[in-house]
């Protein structure tokens, strides 16, 4: 799915409107329609209603959605805001069409001054204040209003955005006056604010309405963010062929594990070893050699020369893949080993968790990767490889776009919808994986399934889009069977084999 910029979604509606061609008051009856019908979907005629309506076309849908409930026999008030004596024409439109209906049992416009009714529990509040057009923080009476319905204890649906919450930027927004609400019902396409961790607190269940908007305008023009499907990732997957061997499969190096972590290297490389590649040597301290024999027998095991930590680097022209980083502690001999087996790798390569923290630690470094770098952040490491602590997560979003396009790399962000952030500009997002994922070695997996599929011979884009689906799915299917409070880092291992194969079917 395309992510659409604020200023996009408007074309893609009077694109709409010109091209079909549709009545603009005509698409906001469609679009109505599809609101009303998923909110009986939800709750019952014996639910009573209260609508906030702004003065603009989302206060038109919010009034044709208070029509259309009336009509279905809900109890419906609803209170609309025109303080400026301004509406757009759709919503005085819309106004006129409820009026005229005489169906809902209390209509108010306020001008002046608004008494807000009492929210139950039982009430459902349809928020129709703002939604795309929004372009500053609300303030004022919205801003207490949306306090206001904050703090009752009625459910809320919120009608294509919850007011208040801007379509991409929200870090100088004002988080308390930003509607919660329990269901979201946007339309057409997400927008970009919905797939940010931070954002996420406003939303509550989000739905996608189709409302038929031009296919020819969302399949034409260019987007910079985009979230990937499975049936964008089916076409990549390569199938092995009938008469390989190990050789071709691909050979991967991890490096990972200090004294007192080699689970993080038994984590990646056995993620590693289930996503393909045909051999994996880990490269660990001497002290990890008993402990990797038992654990992951498949792989190679070549012992760094110190006891505990990991000293110097080591010959890579055999390999295909590399992946430095998980459990690697931060001495600084180890950082040292680091720049030196970035420095001489000439295959693709994979940091990650300490490996990452040992470069924010040496900036200098960071001018010395190579192109093509890939580097698995969460938001923590991301902050301390830039050297500041980003107020919001649209912020952090872009300093990891400009990093990967400064570097020519690829900057996978971590999160509740990890972002890919591409060495041109673009941002792919990830749909697969839940909460159960929250959990310590989550990200050692990722980065061992990163490198098997470079191994296994995909360019780095590939391997970043498909890992982190491939990543989210076995946990998604994981959590199926055993639930998000049990789930650890090695059942999502566990699981990958099930990934695979749902892709490759
Ligand atoms: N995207 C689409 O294709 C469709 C959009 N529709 C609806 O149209 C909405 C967008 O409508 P509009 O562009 O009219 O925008 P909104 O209805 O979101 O708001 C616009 C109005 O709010 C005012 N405003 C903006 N920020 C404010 C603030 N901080 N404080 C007070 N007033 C503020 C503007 O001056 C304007 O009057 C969508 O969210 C959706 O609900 C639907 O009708 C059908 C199709
Ligand atoms: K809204």
């Amino acid at each position: 799915m395309k992510i659409f910029t604020a200023a996009q979604i408007h074309e893609l509606d009077n694109y709409t409107i010109e091209h079909e061609p549709v009545k603009s008051i005509d698409l906001m009856e469609r679009a109505a329609k599809a609101l009303t019908r998923a909110i009986m979907d939800e709750w019952t005629d014996r639910t009573p209603v209260v609508v906030f309506a702004g003065p603009g076309n989302n206060g038109g849908d919010a009034l044709a959605v208070a029509r259309m409930l009336a009509e279905n026999h809900y109890q419906v008030s609803v209170y609309l805001f025109n303080i400026h004596d301004k509406l757009s024409e759709d919503c005085a439109a819309n106004k006129e069409r409820l009026v005229y209906a005489k169906k809902v049992s209390h209509f108010t416009e306020i001008t002046l001054n608004f008494d807000p009714p009492e929210l139950t529990p039982e009430t459902l509040v349809v928020d129709g204040l703002f939604g795309s057009g929004i372009n500053k923080p609300l303030s004022g009476g919205f801003a207490s209003l949306v306090r206001y319905i904050n703090q009752s204890p009625a459910k809320v649906v919120s009608i294509d955005m919850p007011s208040g919450l801007m379509c991409e930027d929200n870090t100088y927004n004002v988080r308390q006056n930003i509607i919660r609400a329990d269901l979201t019902l946007t339309l057409q396409q997400k927008k970009l604010s919905m797939m940010l961790t931070d954002c996420q607190q406003y939303l509550g269940r989000l739905r996608v309405l189709d409302i038929r908007l031009s296919p020819d305008y969302i399949r034409d023009t260019e987007v910079s963010c985009r979230i990937q499907e499975e049936t964008d990732l089916i076409p990549c997957v390569r199938h092995r062929g009938d008469f390989v061997h190990k050789g071709t499969m691909g050979h991967a190096l991890i490096i990972a594990g200090s004294y007192g972590m080699s689970g993080a290297a038994i984590l990646a490389t056995r993620a590693c070893l289930r996503s393909g590649a045909g051999k994996v040597t880990v490269h660990t301290p001497k002290r990890n050699y008993g402990i990797m024999q038992v654990a992951v027998p498949e792989a190679v095991l070549q012992m760094d020369r110190e006891e505990t930590y990991f000293s110097d680097s080591v010959e890579s022209q055999d390999y295909d893949a590399l992946a430095i980083g998980p459990g690697l502690g931060q001495s600084e001999n180890s950082a040292i080993a680091l720049i030196g087996q970035i420095r001489r790798t000439q295959c693709p390569i994979v940091v990650d968790a300490d490996g990452l923290n040992m470069l924010a630690n040496h900036q200098a470094w960071m001018q010395q990767l190579p192109l093509g770098i890939i580097m698995t952040p969460h938001p923590k490491e991301f902050d301390r490889l830039v050297g500041v602590t980003s107020s919001s997560d649209y912020e952090r979003l872009t300093k990891a776009r400009q990093l990967a396009e400064h570097l020519q790399g690829y900057v996978l962000l971590k999160g509740h919808y990890s972002a890919l952030c591409k060495p041109d500009g673009h941002i792919v997002f990830n749909s697969t994986g839940n909460s159960g994922m929250a959990t310590a070695g989550s990200g050692d997996v990722l980065t061992g399934i990163i490198a098997g599929l470079l191994a296994r011979g995909y360019d780095q884009a590939t391997a970043c889009q498909l890992g982190m689906y491939l990543h989210g799915l076995a946990g998604d299917l994981a959590v199926r069977d055993l639930g998000k409070e049990s789930l650890i880092a090695s059942d999502i291992i566990n699981y990958l084999p099930k990934a695979f194969l749902r892709l490759e079917d």
